[in-house]
């Protein structure tokens, strides 16, 4: 086996996700180069633009490539046509759940951190987030979004149950220890315990393998209260463990700290398989404008690197989107002032990963692309 082949499937998706996504791609050819590492990089149609294509979200086309590959590179999906049509039978989201299920991609880990740059112009206090560090593990085949559903056909009312069994929780729960472990021994299980039997369950499982982990600290925290000290003070926060729905809610939430959406990562495991992409949507109104911010995908893509042993490319990326970001090479989400766009911020990354290392070139001279100053 050549472990520097690596079989990548690629789905763009919808609104700004083949934009993000060719960035990605740009990062991990020079990335090839650099590295000596051969990807195969194989296409396949999902949300919105499968249904226009297909007439099915998740064609077993696309389905068979991610089974087949070593990672899936996952784009954003969702279309306007399908969000304000309450009534439409088939949607791009469908698509999306549908992969992570039969992937069996249990955990959906978001980390969030801060960059020095960045803080200056949070709506937030320096020192309220400056130094933030959370690592979210949201569980992601499971609850409320997978659930029984019914629409009654006059329209009267409709249900979604959320149901989690012993064997959904146990899995990401140990996950999300061991994570602690690696950290600052710090979990805390969010939940809505006070209302929900579901979340007693979750409350259960977790005090019964704590003793398992006895150097972490578990703590609990009532879901509104979180979203409240997310913002408040988000540093008592090291490793959060939740259920899918309140993962989804609140990583948004807590990207408000870090400065922008358009920043946070994802890793989406299972046993056998894995995803990665960016937490935010297809963002329909930035489509085909060159504006929006490729760094959750490009992160996303360092996180693919290490899952598939490749740290040393890894640590380059993450190297190179930090002298982007703290050299303000960012998008206008980050800087309404002085801006580029989606694909000279990718180059940009790209170029660093290429030359940064080489004594002769002089980094700080490269002139890349306009910036617009406002
Ligand atoms: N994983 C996914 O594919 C995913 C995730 C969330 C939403 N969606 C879908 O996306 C569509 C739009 O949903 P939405 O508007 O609620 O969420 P969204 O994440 O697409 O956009 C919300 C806001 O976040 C900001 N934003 C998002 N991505 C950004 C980026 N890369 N750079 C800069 N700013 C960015 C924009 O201000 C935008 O208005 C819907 O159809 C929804 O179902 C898909
Ligand atoms: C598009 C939607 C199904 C998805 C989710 O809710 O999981 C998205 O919001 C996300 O965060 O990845
Ligand atoms: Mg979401």
């Amino acid at each position: 086996m050549n472990n520097n082949y690596f079989k990548i499937a690629v789905l763009p998706g919808d609104g700004i996700g083949p934009e993000i996504i060719s960035e990605s791609i740009k990062i991990l050819d020079v990335i090839a180069e650099a590295f000596q590492y051969e990807f195969q990089f194989n296409y396949g149609l999902i949300g919105a633009e499968a249904i226009f294509k297909t007439g099915d979200p998740l064609p077993e086309e696309t389905l068979k490539i991610c089974k087949e590959s070593d990672a899936v590179l996952f784009g954003a999906i969702g279309d306007p046509a399908f969000d304000n049509n309450p009534e439409a039978k088939v949607r791009p989201e469908q698509g999306l759940l549908k992969l992570r299920k039969e992937l069996g991609l249990f955990a959906n880990i978001r980390p969030l951190k801060t960059y020095a740059s960045l803080i200056e112009k949070s709506p937030l206090k320096k020192e309220i987030i400056e130094g933030a560090d959370i690592q979210i593990f949201r569980e992601l085949v499971s609850g409320i979004y997978f659930g029984e559903k019914y629409t009654d056909p006059e329209g009267a009312y409709a249900y979604d149950v959320c149901k989690y069994s012993r064997e959904d929780i146990l899995p990401i729960a140990h996950m999300a220890f061991q994570e602690a472990q690696k950290r600052n021994k710090k979990l805390t299980l969010i939940d809505k315990a006070n209302v929900l039997d579901t979340s007693r369950l979750w409350r259960k499982i977790c005090q019964e393998i704590a003793s398992e982990y006895p150097d972490v600290q578990l703590d609990y925290m009532f879901v509104d209260n979180a979203a409240m000290q997310l913002i408040l003070n988000p540093k008592q926060f090291d490793v959060i463990l939740t259920e899918n729905m309140f993962g989804d809610i609140i990583s948004d939430e807590a990207s408000v700290i870090g400065g922008s959406i358009g920043l946070l990562p994802s890793a989406s495991v299972g046993e056998k398989n894995a995803l990665f992409e960016p937490i935010h949507g297809s963002y329909p109104q930035a489509k085909g404008k060159g504006i929006a911010n490729p760094i959750a995908s490009i992160l996303s893509v360092a996180m693919m690197l290490d899952h598939l042993g490749l740290q040393p490319a890894a640590n380059k990326l993450r190297q190179s989107v930090e002298h982007a970001i703290e050299n303000k090479y960012v998008t206008i989400d980050l800087n309404t002032k002085q801006y580029y766009s989606t694909s000279e911020v990718g180059s940009f990354i790209a170029d660093y990963i290429k030359y940064s290392e080489k004594s002769y070139y002089n980094f700080e001279n490269i002139k890349i692309g306009k910036s617009t100053i406002v």
